[in-house]
C-alpha cells in the first residue's frame, strides 16, 4: 500500500438504531470501493459472527480501509460498522473513539427512534461530523420529509443537508462517499511525531496470539520496531502490522491517522488491554484517555456443565472477554454447581449472544444461573414504575417531544425485561440509562423453585415479600409451559423456606421418537435416536426432571419471545 498524506485519510463510522440498515449500507461502500466485488452474496459482509448471522444482528463493530479516488485524489477511508442494539452501545462508543466523522442513518419509514438518539449524542459529544442520511427511500411506506422535519427539530440539521438513499438498491449511495470525503476532516496527527496507538479493539487467534486493533494518532510503526504497553510496562517486538479490508491485509507500516492492526506476541489476553496505548520503547509518550468502563445491568452465574472442563471454559471466557470488554468476570462458587464465575452483561440479549459466541466460536457448553443484581440505581422513564417500587425523584422536560424522569429504583425490578417493557410502551421512543445510588434496606425474602422436591439453583430468587406469590405463581406457570412433558409426573413449586406457596403440575408423557417407523427403516431408526441424543445434550437433569439449557433464560423473561 502507498503512503496515504494524512490529509487523504478519512475515519469514520456508521451509527443507527437497530436494522436501519448500517451493514446494507457497508457493504454497498465496500462493492462502489471495489473492496467487495458485487454479487449477491455479498450480505451483511462486516458481521462475521455466526451469531450475527444467525440473528441477522451485528454485535461486534467491524473495520474495513477502502480506497476511493475522487477529482483526482487518491482517499483512504477506514469505515467502522457499528451495532445498533442498546446492549451493544459500548461498542460504539469505543469505535467513535478512532473517528472523526459518523454516517447516521435513519430508517425512512420508521423515523428517529431511541438508539438514534443515543448514538447521535455520542457522536455528538466526541465532537464529530455528523452526516445525516435517510435509508430505504425504496420502501411503499418511506416518508423521507417527515424523517428530514425530524431530524431537523431534534438534532439541529437542516433538512437539506440530509442524503436520501436506498442501501438495498444502492440508489444515491456514491453521494454519501462524496459527503464522507467533504464533511468529515482529515485526522489531526503527524507521522513526524512519536508513535501513539490506541488499542480500540483486539482478537484473540489460537496461532497467531493476540491481534490489536490499533488507531495511530501519532508516528508510524512497522515490523521489527519495539514497543511498550503504557498500561502494563512491557515490551514486544512487533511482528506484523496491516490494514483490515475487512480481512487482516499486512502492510510494510502504518501511518498516523491510519487505523488497522498489529501482532506483537502478545500471548496472554490480559496482555492487551482495550483502551490500552502502545508507544515506541524508551520514547514514551501521555497516554490516551482509554476508555470509560462498561456499565453492566445484567449479573449471572456461570458453570461449566462438568467440572473437568473447567480449565477450558477459563480460557474461552478470557479470550471471548478480550473480544467482548464489557462483560465483566469474577470468580464464584456454588454447593450444586462447583466452581465458576460471576459475569456481568449489559442486557439480556448481550448475556444470550456471548452464550452462544462461547458455544459456537469455543465448543463451550455452560451452566447460566438466574440474572440477579448485587446493588441498586436510579434510571430515568415512565409509566411502568408503579408495580416497580419506585420512587419519583426528578422531572425535566428537555423540549415538547421529550420529557426526562429520574426515579429510584430496586436495580431487580430492571434488570431483565424492563427495557423490553418500557420499549413497547413507548414504541421505541424511550431510552434509559441507571447509576448506582448505593445500598438500602428492604423487605427481601429467598424464594427457591422446586421440580419435584429437587430445588433449582439457578432459579432462586431474593424477592421482595410483597411480590413473592406472585412471581412464584408465574415461574412455575412459565416453567411448566417450557419444561416438556417426561415419563412421569412433576411437581413445579415455589417455596420460601419450608413453605410452598405456589405449584404447578406436569402430567407424564411418553414420547417414543421411533414409533413412526413400524420398525422398518433402520437408517431413519438411528438417525431419530441420535436427534434424541442430541436433544438430551442441550438438557440439564435436576434430579430426574430433564430441563432444556435454555428454559432458565425464557421463563425469566416476563414477555414471551417474539
Ligand atoms: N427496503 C429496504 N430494505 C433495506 C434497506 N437497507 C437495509 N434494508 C433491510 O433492513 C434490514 C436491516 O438491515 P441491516 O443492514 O442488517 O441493519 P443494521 O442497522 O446493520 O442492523 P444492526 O446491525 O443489527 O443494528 C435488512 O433486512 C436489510 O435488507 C433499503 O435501502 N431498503
Amino acid at each position: 500500500m502507498s503512503t496515504y498524506p494524512v490529509e487523504s485519510i478519512r475515519n469514520f463510522s456508521i451509527i443507527a438504531h437497530v436494522d436501519h440498515g448500517k451493514s446494507t449500507l457497508a457493504d454497498r461502500l465496500l462493492e462502489i470501493t471495489g473492496t467487495i466485488s458485487k454479487t449477491d452474496c455479498n450480505k451483511q459482509v462486516l458481521d462475521k459472527l455466526q451469531v450475527e448471522r444467525e440473528r441477522g444482528i451485528t454485535v461486534k463493530a467491524q473495520t474495513a480501509s477502502l480506497f476511493y479516488s475522487h477529482e483526482g485524489i487518491n482517499y483512504l477511508l477506514n469505515l467502522i460498522d457499528t451495532p445498533g442494539h442498546v446492549d451493544f452501545s459500548y461498542e460504539v462508543s469505543r469505535s467513535l473513539s478512532a473517528c472523526q466523522g459518523v454516517i447516521l442513518v435513519v430508517d425512512a419509514n420508521e423515523g428517529i427512534q431511541a438508539q438514534t438518539v443515543a448514538n447521535f449524542y455520542l457522536a455528538f459529544e466526541a465532537q464529530l461530523s455528523i452526516i445525516p442520511v435517510i435509508n430505504k427511500i425504496d420502501l411503499k411506506n418511506a416518508d423521507p420529509e417527515r424523517v428530514e422535519k425530524q431530524i431537523e427539530k431534534l438534532f439541529d440539521i437542516p433538512t437539506d443537508e440530509c442524503i436520501r438513499i436506498s442501501a438495498k438498491q444502492g440508489t444515491n449511495v456514491e453521494t454519501v462517499l462524496q459527503k464522507v470525503i467533504e464533511k468529515i476532516p482529515p485526522p489531526r496527527c503527524n507521522t513526524a511525531d512519536p508513535l501513539k496507538a490506541l488499542v480500540f479493539d483486539s482478537t484473540f487467534d489460537h496461532y497467531r496470539g493476540v491481534i490489536a486493533n490499533v488507531a495511530l494518532f501519532g508516528g508510524e510503526i512497522a515490523k521489527g520496531h519495539k514497543i511498550m504497553s503504557a498500561h502494563t510496562k512491557k515490551r514486544y517486538e512487533v511482528n506484523e502490522v496491516g490494514i483490515l479490508t475487512p480481512n487482516e491485509q499486512p502492510t510494510h507500516k502504518l501511518y498516523a491517522g491510519q487505523v488497522g492492526y498489529l501482532i506483537a506476541g502478545m500471548k496472554e489476553v490480559t496482555e492487551a488491554q482495550i483502551g490500552d496505548t502502545l508507544f515506541l520503547y524508551k520514547q514514551p509518550v501521555e497516554p490516551l484517555p482509554g476508555f470509560k468502563s462498561a456499565k453492566p445491568m445484567v449479573f449471572a452465574g456461570m458453570y461449566p456443565v462438568d467440572q473437568t472442563e473447567y480449565n477450558n471454559l477459563k480460557s474461552a471466557l478470557e479470550r471471548l472477554t478480550l473480544n467482548d470488554s464489557s462483560v465483566t468476570v469474577h470468580r464464584d462458587s456454588s454447593l450444586a454447581l462447583g466452581a465458576g464465575w460471576r459475569l456481568g452483561f449489559l442486557g439480556l440479549l448481550h448475556m444470550e449472544v456471548f452464550n452462544q459466541r462461547l458455544e459456537q466460536e469455543y465448543n463451550m457448553s455452560v451452566i447460566l444461573t438466574a440474572p440477579t443484581v448485587p446493588y441498586k440505581a436510579i434510571l430515568s422513564s415512565a409509566k411502568l414504575i408503579k408495580d416497580r417500587r419506585a420512587v419519583q425523584k426528578d422531572m425535566l422536560y428537555i423540549d415538547e417531544n421529550r420529557v426526562m424522569l429520574k426515579y429510584l429504583f430496586p436495580l431487580n425490578e430492571i434488570v431483565v425485561d424492563f427495557y423490553d417493557a418500557l420499549k413497547s410502551l413507548s414504541s421505541g421512543y424511550a431510552s434509559f440509562d441507571y447509576e448506582d445510588a448505593g445500598y438500602q434496606s428492604a423487605d427481601l425474602i429467598k424464594m427457591d423453585i422446586l421440580l419435584n422436591g429437587n430445588p433449582v439453583e439457578e432459579l432462586a430468587t431474593i424477592i421482595h415479600s410483597d411480590k413473592a406469590y406472585a412471581a412464584g405463581k408465574l415461574l412455575c406457570e412459565r416453567l411448566k409451559e417450557t419444561i416438556p412433558r417426561q415419563l412421569f409426573e412433576i411437581a413445579i413449586q415455589a417455596a420460601i423456606g419450608k413453605k410452598i406457596i405456589a405449584r404447578e403440575t406436569l402430567k407424564a408423557y411418553r414420547k417414543n421418537v421411533v414409533a413412526k417407523c413400524y420398525g422398518g427403516d433402520i437408517t431413519r431408526r438411528m438417525k431419530l435416536l441420535k436427534r434424541q441424543a442430541e436433544g438430551k445434550r442441550l438438557m440439564r437433569k435436576i434430579g430426574n426432571v430433564e430441563v432444556p439449557r435454555d428454559a432458565f433464560i425464557r421463563v425469566l423473561k416476563r414477555e414471551p419471545d417474539k
